[in-house]
């Protein structure tokens, strides 16, 4: 392809992402696989030129462009490079209007800027930089100094015992430690909420909002595969996609439990007062994933903020009846919005007296309200509130 064939393939996609995320379709990786499936004249070369205009456009608009053509022409405003792509000839975008296109204003919408904490708003380069990737070594199969010397390219984690750095791109899952399960692809930030529960042998844990397991895979290896590990979740896709990756880590112990949403308490009704430990990682905006996921700023306002809190609150709700006296309910969103961290668990307080705060994360991230707020500015994490609220 062309290099202004490119940037036609990029704008194309980028009509389609911006669809997708006004609708609620499918993910912008999803959309750019669909694009090349069908494009197979497209080399590797031109697939990450096209992904890498894609993802340009993506972080450098905070706010939802109008169009592809608008994004790039918008991009190319003091870029001449990029501005003599847009050529005309065939199979390239038509050339620029006078005066065509509106740089971007900001990385991070403006109705969310002003609810960002003061040290995030002022470091929106810091939300929207390459992440690196980071590994939690799987304490059911093998050691962190192990790991590390047949890894030369990783370092230790500042915060994390089990975590090693990997420079970005690394291709890990074609690494036999990956295909043996000795190590799980998790970042530092998710690795140390995990660590927060202080789940060990022997315990009763419900990892509520399981997802995909990330975080039930980590708990498993804290338990020794010993105790009762629940996870659960509303989407049964989520859920499926656990299987074969505990299978891998070797993390014997999990159930899995299909939770009906707006039921969950009737299913749940089985756990009433046997944890010692429930993980609620709540729904949440992402606003401390937008390293990896910067598309989510397109697919958030203000009315799905709103259900998104409601939706944890009732969470919340849901988890406290499964904790047993002295039990922990440990709550966590990748989230660095207050409203979704620190006011959501003062709220929590305030309408279960039985919960007590207690430390949480100690030697990493800053205090916010009732728990710890780890960022990508301070941290170099993905952004995490975490709290723990103890049951009398
Ligand atoms: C932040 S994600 C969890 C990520 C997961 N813990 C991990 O580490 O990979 C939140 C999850 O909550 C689930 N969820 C949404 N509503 C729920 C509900 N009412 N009860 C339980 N889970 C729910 C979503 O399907 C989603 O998988």
């Amino acid at each position: 392809m062309t290099p202004s064939a490119q940037l036609m393939a990029a704008i194309e996609l980028l009509d389609a992402i911006i669809v997708a995320a006004q609708d609620g379709g499918a993910a912008a990786d999803t959309i750019i696989a669909r694009y090349f499936k069908t494009r197979r004249y497209a080399g590797s070369k031109d697939r990450r030129a096209v992904r890498e205009h894609v993802y340009a456009a993506i972080r450098a608009f905070g706010a939802r462009p109008k169009t592809g053509r608008a994004a790039m022409a918008g991009l190319a405003v003091g870029n001449p490079e990029l501005a003599a792509l847009f050529d005309g000839v065939a199979h390239g975008p038509k050339k620029l209007g006078k005066n065509e296109g509106t740089a971007p204003v900001s990385p991070v919408p403006e109705w969310l800027q002003k609810r960002l904490p003061e040290i995030e708003a002022k470091a929106p380069a810091a939300l929207l930089g390459r992440a690196p990737l980071d590994v939690r070594v799987n304490r059911l199969k093998a050691e962190r100094d192990e790991v590390l010397a047949a890894l030369p390219e990783g370092a230790a984690t500042p915060h994390s015992p089990l975590g090693i750095r990997l420079p970005e791109g690394f291709a890990i899952e074609a690494h036999d430690l990956w295909a043996e399960g000795k190590i799980e692809i998790q970042d530092e930030g998710s690795q140390l909420l995990a660590l927060t529960c202080k789940a060990r042998p022997g315990m009763t844990v419900i990892d509520l909002c399981a997802g995909a397991g990330g975080k039930t895979l980590a708990l498993a290896a804290e338990m020794a595969n010993e105790g009762r590990l629940i996870a659960s979740d509303t989407v049964r896709s989520r859920l499926d996609h656990l299987k074969p990756r505990a299978e891998r880590a070797g993390a014997t112990m999990i159930e899995t439990k299909l939770l009906d949403g707006g039921h969950e308490a009737e299913d749940l009704a089985d756990l009433k007062g046997v944890a010692d430990i429930v993980l609620v990682d709540a729904p949440c905006s992402g606003t401390g994933t937008w390293r990896r996921n910067p598309e989510a700023r397109w697919r958030l306002n203000a009315r799905r903020l709103e259900a998104l809190q409601a939706l944890q609150a009732h969470i919340i709700d849901l988890a406290v009846p499964l904790l047993k006296p002295g039990g922990v309910l440990v709550y966590a969103v990748c989230s660095l919005l207050e409203s979704e961290g620190a006011d959501q668990v003062s709220a929590a307080l305030t309408r279960h007296s039985s919960l007590l705060p207690q430390t949480s994360l100690d030697g990493a991230g800053r205090r916010s309200g009732a728990g710890t707020l780890l960022s990508p500015v301070t941290d170099q994490t993905d952004g995490f509130f975490v709290a723990r609220l103890k049951k009398a």
